[in-house]
């Protein structure tokens, strides 16, 4: 966590001039401010001192102060140190949004905007690969089911947003489901024909929702995986859920959709252009909605969604799935608990079931669950590291509906 403030503030100063330029000279004092305001922070999580309260009026300040008071009722004084790690993750990255929120010129800025477009411009070559093999599946009239769970199986590790990995998988659709086997044995748990299933045959509902991770190369893949559903009819409707804050740095706001359409659109290749044009298009004719909800960025785990916004989980429930994108996600549907790697997803959700799910998640966090007997054992033998590095995934489903 330290690192990721000090990556901050370095940014904020190598950028200064062009900050300036865009909010204006008054910011500059502010932006100083600011770079004080999260060198504090660095210094609170460095020293180990008690979480302060949020200062603020929002919605989420209020909930965010409401669960450190209830924190403290369960530790003496609650810290970055004998927290769980998510609740500390949360805390900080809502700290560094409150150093913003509190000026008056650098209110709306995004202190991770620089490395989303890093992330965008890496990924160009591997959007284009992505991108024609997309076009060519939507205009022929191949095997469905294939195609889908093949998209399904990019856009997972497009979640590792390591393009080592993507480099290889989409070299190009010739290899395609060649480098797509090789990396099948690293998706541990596949429960892809059961999404499959969920998405193909039930008709109970026309709505997917899809609640997003990471912006750059990891949602161009989420926009193709949404561009097949609606050309293939197998929903008329899809939602895309976007942070409202600035979120574990690279996580999707809305206009960080708005931006990488436009820079589609932008650019000097024709698929990209072609399928910017669809999904304007798609926003334009609301087939597709970006949805803003504050719940998301709390620190809580979704089992406390009905208590915390019950209006957002009866809105998943309109959906006939709902796709979690992502590490963090993961961590708050099983509850930031140590599972034994044999707990059934549906038993690790913890009752949290608002429509049909599935996750879709590269392992970067020691939670898991849903493993079949003894591959987690296999899994540790053949790297230690394989809960932390991203390089294996899952693909974990669960039917299960509770209607509130
Ligand atoms: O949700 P993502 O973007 O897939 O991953 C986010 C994340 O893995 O990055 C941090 C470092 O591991 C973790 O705190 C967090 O879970
Ligand atoms: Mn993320």
């Amino acid at each position: 966590m330290p690192v990721i403030l000090t990556q901050t503030i370095d940014i904020l100063v190598r950028t200064k001039e062009n900050i300036i330029k865009t909010y204006g000279e008054d910011a500059r004092e502010e932006l100083k401010g600011v770079i004080g305001e999260l060198s504090k922070l660095k210094y609170e999580i460095q020293t180990n001192k008690p979480f302060r309260k949020l200062i603020g009026d929002n919605w989420d300040v209020q909930q965010y102060n409401k669960y450190l008071e209830h924190q403290s009722v369960i530790i003496e004084h609650p810290n970055f140190y004998n927290s769980i790690w998510l609740h500390s993750e949360c805390y900080m990255y809502r700290r560094m949004r409150e150093a913003f929120e509190l000026t008056n010129n650098l209110k709306d800025m995004d202190p991770f905007e620089t490395q989303k477009v890093q992330s965008y411009n890496s990924a160009k070559i591997l959007m284009e690969q992505l991108g024609n093999y997309l076009l060519n599946i939507l205009e022929k009239d191949g095997d469905k089911k294939t195609e889908f769970i093949q998209l399904l199986k990019l856009n997972l590790w497009g979640n590792k947003c390591d393009l080592s990995i993507t480099n290889g998988v989409v070299a190009n659709d010739m290899e395609q489901s060649h480098e797509l086997e090789a990396l099948n044995t690293n998706i541990i748990c596949d429960h892809s024909e059961n999404v499959w299933n969920a998405i193909s045959t039930d008709t109970q509902s026309e709505i997917i929702d899809i609640v997003l991770d990471n912006a750059g190369y990891e949602l161009y893949t989420d926009l193709c995986l949404a561009d097949f559903v609606i050309t293939n009819k197998y929903a008329t409707k899809i939602r895309f859920y976007v942070k409202t804050i600035p979120w574990f740095i690279s996580d999707v706001l809305t206009k960080d959709i708005n931006w990488t359409l436009t820079q589609l659109n932008a650019s000097d290749n024709p698929t990209l252009r072609k399928l910017s044009q669809r999904w304007s298009n798609y926003l334009d004719s609301k087939i597709w909605t970006v949805e803003e909800h504050d719940f998301w960025t709390l620190p809580v785990s979704y089992t406390e969604m009905i208590s915390y916004d019950v209006e957002l989980y009866r809105k998943l429930s309109e959906a006939k799935l709902v796709v979690f994108k992502g590490d963090l996600n993961y961590r708050k549907l099983f509850g930031e608990k140590n599972w034994s790697p044999e707990t059934p997803v549906e038993e690790a959700l913890q009752g949290f079931h608002p429509s049909r799910l599935c996750s879709l998640r590269t392992l970067k966090a020691d939670i898991i669950c849903g493993l079949k007997e003894g591959l987690a054992e296999m899994t540790a033998a053949k790297s230690e590291d394989w809960l932390i590095t991203g390089n294996y995934g899952v693909i974990q489903y669960c039917d299960k509906v509770v209607i509130v």
